[in-house]
């Protein structure tokens, strides 16, 4: 089967200055793969690559058999690609609703409403909130915004960019059965950009090790020791 995404030596980074240094990255359809990495390491830049929000310096990339480098972020978003950025992730002083609308982008409002109600389901809080602005919701509560608008199109192929930085265990363990649930239910592939080891070795079956741009190194969950391996990679 066509991968979802398949990465060959790819290189990226701002102007000139190369952060992403040649990696190499191959997701199976209903794949859920976790790149860890220390702050700084390139996680993000990696992301926005594959987004095609920043421009590829090397290499080539597939997105469901499409070579990327001839699309943009509306066509990536175009073939189901959804993504969870880190940095300014929201409108703060529009609603919860138009948030997520923002998300839907070509779904009628019937569609949309029953979207909505499929979040809704997953975080019921939020159907309490729709008319709230995002920007005075709680760092918790933005953060189920965040990974429901991910999912809200019912995209093939997700990518969350460090959607559990300083929550509560509580709501970590309700974001990860959420997104297992929608995995199990249609075979959704995820790739998580992690520091939170407990949160993807509950997610994902493999996991990159990322150092300086460069994947260092790769494995599965279920291989003994690779917990400790990650949270050495992390500590040293
Ligand atoms: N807009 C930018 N312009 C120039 N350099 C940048 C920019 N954004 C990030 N960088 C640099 O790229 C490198 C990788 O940053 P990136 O944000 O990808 O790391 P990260 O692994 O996501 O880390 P963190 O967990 O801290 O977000 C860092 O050295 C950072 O300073």
């Amino acid at each position: 089967m066509t991968p979802a995404l398949e990465c060959h030596n790819i290189r990226s980074g701002y102007g000139d200055m190369e952060i992403i240094a040649g990696i190499d990255l191959k997701l199976d359809v209903g794949d859920i793969y976790a790149i860890v990495g220390k702050n700084g390491a390139g996680k993000t830049t990696l992301v926005k690559t594959i987004m095609r929000v920043l421009p590829l310096l090397g290499g080539s990339f597939t997105l469901f058999g499409n070579d990327a480098a001839k699309l943009s972020t509306n066509q990536v978003v175009s073939l189901g690609i959804a993504s969870s950025p880190q940095d300014r992730p929201f409108f703060n002083d529009l609603s919860v609703e138009e948030n997520l609308r923002l998300g839907a982008l070509g779904q009628s409002r019937q569609q949309f409403r029953g979207e909505i109600d499929r979040i809704v389901e997953m975080f019921p809080f939020i159907g309490q909130r729709l008319a709230q602005k995002v920007g005075t919701l709680s760092g918790g509560e933005q953060a189920m915004v965040k990974v429901g608008r991910a999912l809200l199109p019912k995209p093939r192929l997700v990518i969350l960019d460090e959607v559990t930085e300083g929550l509560q265990p509580m709501i970590v363990d309700r974001v990860r059965e959420v997104l297992l649930r929608d995995h199990k239910e249609r075979s959704i592939t995820i790739l998580v950009v992690e520091q939170n080891v407990d949160f993807v070795a509950g997610l994902a079956s493999r996991y990159g090790l990322i150092e300086r741009g460069c994947m260092v190194a790769e494995g599965r969950f279920s291989d003994s020791g690779a917990r400790k391996r990650i949270t050495d990679h992390l500590l040293v």
